[in-house]
């Protein structure tokens, strides 16, 4: 039986495997099942219970399930109406009204490049049909898109060098900030993005399979009992058995240039600077942007949206994120990107209370340790581990253009940012990034 890697073995911070299931606390009722979404969320309100072979609005037939989050679980199904052979992917969200937003800004970037001719529509997953389940736990929306194989945290956790191929991490930054750029000039912020909400396509040659070929070639579902804590019978809206997600993927250091196409999803926190104002990111603390913490009056907008590009294309090419912490809190990301990126704007210094606990006012760092800058974590985090694991370093040449790219990406005034179309003509990205899609 293949199995996904375990998210609860993690060798690395887990800010660089970032699946930020909500921390509410709630009683623990079940026997906990390790890889298995929090059963205690099947109740009025939360996940909706699927078996394996359910038949969905009558055409998708449930073959497995690819994964779970805070807001839903996705499974893999046949279209039994499509007229070739098809899998796809159906995500079900939680009953809560609020959790609609995704179809929304799906259907909205479908609308508005219909045609696909913008090359940033294709990284986006096509809106393939949406349609609303009643069942126990109330009316949930579901949304039908392609299936994609694994996130590239999955792919990282998969491997033990956790690296990608130089043309392979080339390719898939190139694709993102196509996405974004892409997102951008529709209006929209996607203002979730990790690599965790960045997955490789499915290869073709899944979909040729018939579900018994998959089972044979992928393992049967893997189903774990569910059993409530004293014996208590199971509630109405509480599955018997909960599906191990099936594992379609590789370890990171395998996969080719021409598996390399990516999909951005998770579009749930997505929207429209104007026509919707936002304060609250839920995106993972390491990848936001400063004015989050010290100007929490702006609201979200692009400039977000650029900074976590910035860190994720980073990490795309390394082995660490670019701003690290174990357990990070508010505090510690400003201390990594200061440590970095050198002294914050004098009122966004002024205004950080707790800036005498990490430096003094010379920007030396109080606990003693010198502070590290872009060139030592570039080489700490990309350049060494891809030496120590045989695998090609970036050149001097293209070294230069993306220090210049990212660090132009990480002003920290969001207004001092370059935007998607700047990001979109660098130099980087015609030099490298470009040329690296050719392969895909
Ligand atoms: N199209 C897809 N193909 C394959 N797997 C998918 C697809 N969409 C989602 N998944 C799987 O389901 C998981 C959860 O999906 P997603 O992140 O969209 O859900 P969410 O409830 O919005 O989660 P979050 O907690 O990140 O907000 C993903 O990490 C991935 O493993």
């Amino acid at each position: 039986m293949l199995r996904r890697p375990s998210k609860l073995r993690l060798p690395f911070p887990p800010a660089l495997s970032i699946h930020h299931l909500s921390t509410k606390s709630t009683t623990t009722l079940y026997t906990p099942l390790e890889d298995i979404e929090p059963l205690e969320r099947y109740r009025p309100g939360g996940y909706h219970p699927v078996r394996i072979n359910d038949r969905l609005h009558s055409r998708y037939r449930i073959v497995h399930k690819l994964g779970f989050g805070s807001y839903s679980t996705t499974w893999l199904a046949r279209d039994e109406k499509a007229e070739a052979t098809s899998y796809v992917a159906l995500k079900i969200a939680v009953a809560q009204a609020e959790c609609t937003s995704e179809s929304r800004v799906l259907r909205l970037l479908r609308d508005e490049d219909p045609e696909g001719k913008d090359a940033g529509r294709a990284v986006v997953p096509a809106l393939l049909d949406e349609f609303t389940v009643q069942g126990p736990n109330g009316s949930h929306q579901c949304i039908v898109t392609l299936p994609a194989s694994m996130s590239l945290s999955d792919a990282r956790e998969a491997s033990y060098g956790r690296l990608f191929q130089l043309p392979v991490a080339r390719a898939i930054a190139a694709q993102l900030i196509q996405a974004v750029a892409f997102l951008h000039s529709k209006g929209v912020v996607h203002s979730d993005l990790h690599e965790g909400n960045i997955l490789l396509r499915l290869p073709s040659s899944v979909d040729c399979l018939t579900p018994d070929q998959l089972y044979e070639k992928y393992g049967q579902p893997e189903l774990e009992a569910v059993q409530r804590l004293h014996g208590q019978p199971l509630g109405n809206g509480v599955p018997d058995h909960a599906v191990v997600p099936i594992w379609l993927g590789a370890a990171s250091q395998d996969i080719t240039p021409a598996e390399s196409a990516i999909l951005l999803t998770d579009f749930g926190e997505s929207f429209q600077p104007a026509t919707t104002t936002r304060h609250r990111s839920h995106t993972p603390l390491i990848l936001r942007a400063p004015e989050l913490f010290l100007e929490p009056s702006l609201p979200l907008s692009f400039p977000t949206d650029i900074w976590a590009l910035a860190c994720v294309v980073f990490s795309v090419f390394g082995q660490r994120p670019l701003f690290e912490s174990w357990f990070p809190s508010q505090d510690e990301v400003l201390q990594e990107q200061i440590d970095m990126l050198g002294q914050l704007p004098p009122g966004w210094w002024a205004s950080w209370k707790t800036r005498g606990n990490f430096f003094d006012e010379r920007l030396e760092r109080v606990d003693g340790e010198p502070r590290r800058p872009w060139a030592e974590r570039f080489e700490y985090s990309i350049q060494v581990p891809r030496r120590l694991c045989g695998m090609e370093e970036v050149g001097d040449r293209e070294k230069a253009a993306l220090e210049d790219l990212l660090l132009s990406m990480l002003a920290f005034k969001p207004t001092h940012r370059l935007d998607a179309r700047q990001v979109l003509q660098s130099k980087w990205m015609t030099r490298w990034g470009l040329p690296a899609l050719e392969w895909t």
